[in-house]
């Protein structure tokens, strides 16, 4: 049996510029960066510091312009634009603060979703979708559409469609943003208890210092580095 490394993401000197010349801003100045299998590792710091930047980066939304970024011990610089596609789709699940749910698909069809896109058959795909609704306590809302579900739920719904295949990452974008507070409990709760595995990682990019209790590290960002990382 093989056994899975205890670092599911490095990020190593990682830096990140846009434009060029005069209008060159660095972005990413120097990053690194750790989320272990098991834990929830938020990333937190002031507005405009890289947050995104860097979870893009290790999504495989955008390149770095230097440094290394390895998922599960593999070097995504080192893949075709192909393997990168389908590597992403098969080992990471997103979880946004806008739930970018699809307004003409039932809750099951969101969270199908992925399983869709890898190939598996509607009816399956949607069967198990249903299943993880109900592990996260709304399989009574399966066939409702996203409209007429509450913010708290319509993120489970995006929460379930992050899980649904299995992911070894997920990657969480102010997932409690636009939700009250007992809502953004809620929904960190069912991520604490249904996302944490110890053979994958979860990554919380958060301004919410309501729920910092939830993270297992906290790692500070600020102007385009990690300045430090507390546990807890
Ligand atoms: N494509 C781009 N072209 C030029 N500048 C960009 C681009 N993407 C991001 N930036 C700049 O990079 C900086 C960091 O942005 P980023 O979105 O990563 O910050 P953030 O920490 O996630 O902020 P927030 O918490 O407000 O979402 C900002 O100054 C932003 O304007």
């Amino acid at each position: 049996m093989t056994s899975i490394p205890s670092i599911a993401v490095q990020c190593q000197s990682v830096r990140r510029s846009f434009g060029s010349g005069d209008a060159r801003v660095e972005v990413l100045r120097g990053v690194d960066f750790d989320a272990l299998h098991g834990e929830m590792t938020f990333l937190v710091g002031p507005s405009g510091c890289g947050k995104t930047t860097l979870i893009s980066i290790i999504a495989g939304l955008l390149d770095t312009s230097a440094g290394e970024v390895a998922l599960f011990g593999k070097s995504l610089a080192g893949m075709s634009p192909r393997d990168q596609i389908l590597f992403r789709r098969s080992h990471i699940g997103f979880v946004f603060q806008q739930y970018n749910l699809l307004p003409s698909l039932t809750a099951a069809e969101n969270a199908a979703v992925p399983l869709l896109a890898a190939g598996l058959k509607r009816r399956e795909a949607v069967a198990r979708a249903t299943a993880m609704l109900e592990r996260l306590g709304i399989g009574d809302r399966a066939s409702a559409l996203p409209r007429v579900l509450s913010g708290g739920q319509q993120q489970r719904v995006a929460l379930a469609r992050a899980l649904v295949h299995e992911p070894r990452l997920i990657i969480c974008d102010e997932p409690t943003a636009a939700l009250d507070h007992k809502s953004g409990e809620s929904v960190m709760e069912l991520l604490a208890t249904a996302a944490v595995h110890p053979e994958r990682a979860v990554v919380v990019v958060t301004h919410d210092n309501r729920v910092f209790h939830f993270a297992s590290r906290i790692s500070h960002m600020n102007d385009g580095i990690i300045t430090h990382t507390t546990t807890h």
